[in-house]
Order: structure tokens, then C-alpha cells, then sequence
């Protein structure tokens, strides 16, 4: 099992938003055992960017959430948020985090679990009013703002989630799984939402093994299998990256519609054909590996003997 491999053309701030260096985590599992949830991860994320945190089940990604916001303890190694040490109280003022499974005090509405959220930041009262009012909106909770949470969906808890992680305007967002449990609509809200956040200059690291949304929002992508991470590049570069060929969709002299798969240096010479035969182009559409594929290739190297 070889190293992280970093992709070459990436500089940026030396502190960035998160750094996260040698950091090592092993639990003791049930009779003493040890499992080392993470190995040596070495990961910088700069400001602005929306880093996509992709492994499989148990490959440590929660792990690394809990240590970046000091709710567990490393075995070894520091995180730093803008800078300082993760486990000053201090760094969690510019932080929003969305646990993998939120539960809330589910007595209470939306909107009071929000006010206690916002008295918890010491949010300003006329602030704290328009700050709920826009989170509640932003994730289509309004309606039911009044609302009892044990009244709520899945997919409207895991929305209230992602309000109070927004609620004191933080500058870093953690998400842990942030599409679970949501319906396409709810997806779509959810990746509106951290584009948004993007445009607002927001830092936002999110965890998920689903390899579409990594797709969708993301700029940078870190791949993490066993504890190990393996990869950390733009995803751009994935999605760019390895043209194997083109499908070419034509309609013949005839009138009919004919599909054919043709090779990355056999285009010209193939048009030219279908042309010489009467035929009409209707359309062309480069293969590439997606990232699901490449995820599948990260992993099952790790996984070969
Ligand atoms: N408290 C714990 N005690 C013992 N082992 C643990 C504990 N928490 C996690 N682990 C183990 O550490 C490894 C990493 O778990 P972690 O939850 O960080 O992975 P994950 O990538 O978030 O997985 P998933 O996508 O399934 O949520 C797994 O083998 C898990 O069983």
C-alpha cells in the first residue's frame, strides 16, 4: 500500500483552513483489541475551497471530523483551523458542524432549537432574529418553524442540521454526510446550498461515499480508504483527465439512427467516413472515466494483494 498522492499545480496560503498534519487516531475496540481508524494523515484545505472528504464505509472520515473539532482525542499529530490549534473553545466561534446522525431536543420547534443554538454562539438578539429567518428559509423549514422536531422527516432534521451549522455565520463549515437521508429535492436544496456558501468566500469540508456529489460541488477531493488517505486533487483534473474515446451518434442516408463507439485518435478519420457516406452527425460526447470510476480504481488498488 503506497502513500497519499498529492496531484501536482496546487499551492495557496500556507495556513489555509484546515491543516491537518501526522495526525493519527486508534481505538480500543471491544477485549483491548486496537483499530487504527487513521493513519498518519497529512491534508491541507485552503479558504474558500469546497473539499470533498470520499471513502468508503469505516475508512475513517468521521473519525477525522471528531478530531478536527476536538470532540475525541488523537493518538498523535495537531489539526490547526485558520491557523490555530483545533482544540482552542475559541476556533468553534468560526465553525458550523453537522454531525453524521443529528438528534435535537425534539420537544422544542425549530425555531426555539435555534434560539438555543444562536444563545449558545451569543448571537446578538436582532441578529440571531434574522439569521434564524434566513436559515430557515435557505433550507425550506420555515413552514414548519413552529413546529415539534419529533413531528419532523428525516430529510427535515437533516435539514435543521445544516441550519444550525449556518446559524452564527461561521467561516468554515463540517459536514459530516450532509445528503444522507434527503430526497432528490432535498439533495438539490443541499448542494444549492453549498454552492452558495462557495460564493460567499465559505470553506466547506464535507464527508460522503457518494461520488455524484462530490462531483456536483466540489473543487478539491481527498480519497481516504483504511485510514490511509491516497489521493487529494482538483476535481476538475479528475473529470478532465483520460479521454478514452467518443460516442458518435448519426442518422445515415437512410434515416436511421446508429451509435458508434469510436477511438480518442480515430475521430477525424471517422467523421470523415460517416460524412463520405451521407450520413449526419447528431452528436459527439467525449468518454471519460467519471469520479465514481475513479474512486472504484483508488480503492481497488489499495485492495489488491
Ligand atoms: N469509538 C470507537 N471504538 C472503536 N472503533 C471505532 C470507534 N469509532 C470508529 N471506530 C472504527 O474506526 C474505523 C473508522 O470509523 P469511522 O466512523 O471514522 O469511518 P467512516 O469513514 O466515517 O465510516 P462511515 O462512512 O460508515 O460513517 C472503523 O473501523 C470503525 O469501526
Amino acid at each position: 500500500m503506497g502513500g497519499c498522492f498529492y496531484v501536482q499545480g496546487e499551492g495557496g496560503d500556507v495556513q489555509g483552513a484546515i491543516a491537518i498534519q501526522n495526525l493519527c487516531k486508534t481505538y480500543r475496540g471491544k477485549r483491548g483489541k486496537r483499530v487504527t481508524a487513521l493513519a498518519d494523515l497529512n491534508l491541507q484545505v485552503e479558504v474558500g475551497q469546497v473539499f470533498g472528504f470520499l471513502g468508503p464505509n469505516g475508512a475513517g472520515k468521521s473519525t477525522t471530523i471528531k478530531l478536527l473539532l476536538d470532540l475525541i482525542r488523537p493518538t498523535s499529530g495537531v489539526c490547526r483551523l485558520f491557523g490555530a490549534d483545533s482544540r482552542d473553545p475559541a476556533t468553534r466561534q468560526r465553525i458550523g458542524y453537522l454531525p453524521e446522525n443529528p438528534s435535537f431536543y425534539d420537544y422544542l420547534s425549530a425555531e426555539e432549537y435555534l434560539s438555543f443554538v444562536g444563545s449558545a454562539f451569543r448571537l446578538d438578539r436582532s441578529i440571531m432574529a434574522a439569521r434564524k429567518g434566513e436559515v430557515l428559509k435557505q433550507l425550506g423549514l420555515w413552514d414548519v418553524r413552529k413546529r415539534a422536531i419529533r413531528t419532523y422527516s428525516k430529510g427535515m432534521v437533516q435539514r435543521l442540521g445544516i441550519a444550525q451549522a449556518l446559524l452564527h455565520d461561521p467561516d468554515l463549515l463540517i459536514f459530516d454526510e450532509p445528503m444522507s437521508g434527503l430526497d432528490p429535492l432535498g439533495r438539490a436544496l443541499v448542494k444549492s446550498v453549498i454552492r452558495e456558501l462557495r460564493q460567499l468566500g465559505k470553506t466547506v469540508f464535507f464527508s460522503t461515499h457518494i461520488t455524484a456529489d462530490v462531483e456536483a460541488v466540489c473543487d478539491r477531493v481527498g480519497i481516504l480508504v483504511g485510514g490511509h488517505l491516497r489521493v487529494v486533487t482538483d476535481v476538475n483534473k479528475i473529470l478532465t483527465r483520460g479521454l478514452q474515446g467518443y460516442v458518435v451518434e448519426v442518422i445515415t442516408d437512410g434515416g436511421a439512427v446508429s451509435i458508434a463507439e469510436v477511438g480518442k485518435d480515430d475521430l477525424q478519420k471517422e467523421l470523415n467516413r460517416f460524412w463520405s457516406e451521407g450520413s449526419r452527425i447528431e452528436r459527439i460526447e467525449p468518454i471519460r472515466p467519471d469520479m465514481e470510476s475513479y474512486f472504484l480504481s483508488v480503492v481497488q488498488q489499495v485492495e489488491a494483494p
